[in-house]
């Protein structure tokens, strides 16, 4: 039997007598979360929507003229020159702030990126890293339950550290060092994944949880330091292509425009996840490193260089649960990704095509 509801709080009578708490309601929205610029909107929070991936699924949420889209950024890794087209627009809004801060907006739905996802950057300053992947989700969580809003966390295949199992399915629970220079990210991510499930177990917070695979595409940070935008810009400026030893190392590599297609049919269905996101055409590194010598620069030459430690020996993910929940698999493969890359990173470092 129920017996009251006081502060979101539900008691019930159990068969021998006692009371136990078993759950607890978010709290009612307040009347701001009504204040839209049309009622029947949905208004969408974006952390990290400044970045790479973030700027392009703001691209496409804003296709929808439902959507209000205001993204939340504190431009570590991003910057506001890739969200300039909406910059101004009625249905966007551009907020300066760093995720490890409570924040109080009134949406109806959060995608939770903000986070630097290169290691070069994350490895910075590794103690920031794993404050944004904990106290970032916290508050973002936080913020969820106050407003009622449905929450997606972008998560990563680094959660299965230097896999023992290939491909990684979800059910996999990863080999991940906790005390080394990748495990700010790694086992920040892990952290950020037991936070979203313990929030909707115990708050009924709408959870959904995506764990990405290395993406690819336009307005990546040419400097980013990760491998696909390395070899591109390299090929450019006709400077050697790096291949961190041994170069067999694999990785599989999505196109940004499906995964953006990926992020949105999670957030949209009825699955919390988790759920893998990418695309399963694996790669040695040194294969990447002739792929774009063959396509974009025949005379520049591949340099084997010294790795950093624990990098992971290979990566491909099972994308069977994607198909069957979200009727979802890539579509671009690398050859056809690649160019298209290709002609942003010529005309942000002013390169034309030889003819
Ligand atoms: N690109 C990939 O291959 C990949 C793979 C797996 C997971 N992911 C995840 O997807 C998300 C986006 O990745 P991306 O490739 O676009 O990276 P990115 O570095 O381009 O974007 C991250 C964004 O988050 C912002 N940010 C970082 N720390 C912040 C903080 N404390 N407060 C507010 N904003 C902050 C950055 O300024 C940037 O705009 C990340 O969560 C990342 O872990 C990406
Ligand atoms: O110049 C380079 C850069 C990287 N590499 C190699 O290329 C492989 C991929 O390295 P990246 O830095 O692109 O990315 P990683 O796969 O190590 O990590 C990525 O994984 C998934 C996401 O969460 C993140 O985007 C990122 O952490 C590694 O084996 C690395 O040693 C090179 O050979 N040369």
């Amino acid at each position: 039997m129920r017996l009251k509801i006081s502060r979101g709080t539900m008691t019930e009578k159990l068969s021998n007598g006692d009371h136990q708490t078993t759950s607890k309601l978010p709290p009612t929205p307040s009347p701001l979360r009504n204040s839209k610029f049309l009622q029947s909107n949905m208004r969408i929070l974006v952390t990290g929507g400044a970045g790479f991936i973030g700027s392009h699924l703001v691209d496409r949420l804003m296709e929808n003229e439902k959507n209000e889209v205001i993204v939340v950024d504190n431009y570590f890794t991003g910057s506001k020159d890739n969200l300039r087209r909406w910059i101004g627009h009625p249905r966007f809004e551009l907020i300066r702030h760093d995720v490890t801060e409570p924040i109080l907006v009134e949406v109806d739905q959060i995608y939770h990126l903000a986070c630097p996802a290169s290691p070069i950057f994350y490895k910075h300053n590794p103690v920031k890293t794993i404050k944004t992947n904990v106290i970032g989700t916290l508050n973002m969580l936080g913020l969820a339950k106050r407003v009622g809003a449905r929450i997606l966390l972008t998560s990563t295949s680094e959660v299965y550290g230097d896999p023992l199992v290939h491909p990684q399915p979800e059910s996999y629970w990863g080999n991940v060092n906790p005390i080394g220079v990748r495990s700010c990210y790694d086992e920040g991510k892990r952290v950020a994944e037991t936070l979203m499930f313990d929030y909707h177990r115990q708050h009924g917070i709408e959870i959904r949880v995506a764990r990405i695979f290395n993406t690819y595409g336009p307005r990546m940070n040419i400097d980013d330091g990760r491998v696909v935008s390395n070899f591109i810009a390299q090929a450019l400026r006709g400077e050697p292509l790096t291949v961190q030893l041994p170069g067999t190392q694999t990785r599989s590599f999505c196109y940004v425009s499906d995964l953006v297609d990926g992020l949105i049919r999670l957030m949209e269905g009825e699955n919390t996840g988790p759920i893998n996101l990418g695309n399963p055409g694996e790669f040695t590194v040194l294969e990447l490193a002739k792929t774009v010598k063959e396509l974009i620069n025949t005379e520049v030459e591949i340099k084997m260089v010294e790795n950093t430690p624990d990098d992971p020996r290979q990566r491909k993910p099972d994308i069977t649960k994607a198909k069957e929940v979200l009727g979802w698999e890539p579509k671009v493969k690398l050859r056809d990704g690649l160019p298209l890359m290709e002609d942003d990173f010529r005309s942000r470092l002013g390169v034309g095509k030889q003819k």
